[in-house]
């Protein structure tokens, strides 16, 4: 029988992608805002994206250590649901920039030994949600969205007062085994339904929704 997994699709640079996200039955789709990545979108951009999407699936911002000022020019013209921190944002900065915004905020922590898990249970009770990543290599780029899974056995009887989602490394061939292992309600992927850095596939991101659900 289907689980109710709920499936955010990141990342989303082009309209054919984001088309794709949306018919393929995904609830969150992600905009980055950080121009180290393939997948940054310029403000006009996502506004354009974001004006898309329908209601019921929810519009997220990926922005990391972003200050003020470039919140608040995401925020005055791209219409948005979620905020996700996915830089070193302490929870007292977290909690400024969900009063700043009005909007829920998402922490992403990433993972690599049971040592970091501890950051979880900290953001786990400031964050609304919890986004629950690979830690990037050591000098990686990019804090995020590396293709890079993490040892998903370290979840095993960890939960957390708030929704979460696991990220890092997923893709269809593995997204059942992943959720199987660490019982996460909600998925989240990017370069795994690429054909390309910033590219989404479509194809892909339909399969990796069906797999999720299956
Ligand atoms: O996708 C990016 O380019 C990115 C840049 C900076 C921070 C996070 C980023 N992506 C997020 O990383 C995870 C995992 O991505 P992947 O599936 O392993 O490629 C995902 O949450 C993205 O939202």
């Amino acid at each position: 029988m289907p689980k109710d997994i709920r499936v955010k699709i990141c990342g989303l640079t082009r309209a054919q992608d984001m088309e794709a996200a949306v018919s393929a039955g995904a609830s969150f789709v992600g905009l980055v805002f950080f121009p180290k990545s393939p997948r940054h979108v310029e403000i006009a951009t996502a506004r354009k994206l974001a004006l898309t999407v329908p209601p019921g699936v929810a519009k997220v911002a990926l922005t990391v250590n972003a200050e003020d000022a470039l919140l608040d020019a995401i925020l005055g013209e791209v219409p948005l649901d979620i905020l996700q921190l996915h830089g070193s944002e302490s929870p007292e900065r977290m909690a400024a920039v969900r009063s700043r915004s009005g909007l829920p905020v998402m922490k992403a922590v990433g993972v690599a030994e049971a040592a970091d898990l501890a950051a979880l249970d900290t953001y786990g009770r400031v964050a609304d949600m919890l986004l629950v990543d690979a830690k990037p290599p050591k000098g990686a780029a990019l804090p995020g969205g590396n293709g890079l899974a993490f040892d998903w056995r370290l979840l095993t009887g960890r939960r957390w007062p708030v929704p979460w989602m696991l990220a890092g490394g997923l893709e269809a061939g593995n997204v059942a085994e992943a959720i199987r292992l660490t019982g996460a309600p909600m998925v989240d992927v990017s370069s795994g339904v690429e054909s390309a850095p910033g590219l989404k596939d479509a194809a892909r991101i339909a399969a990796f929704v069906q797999a999720a659900q299956s």
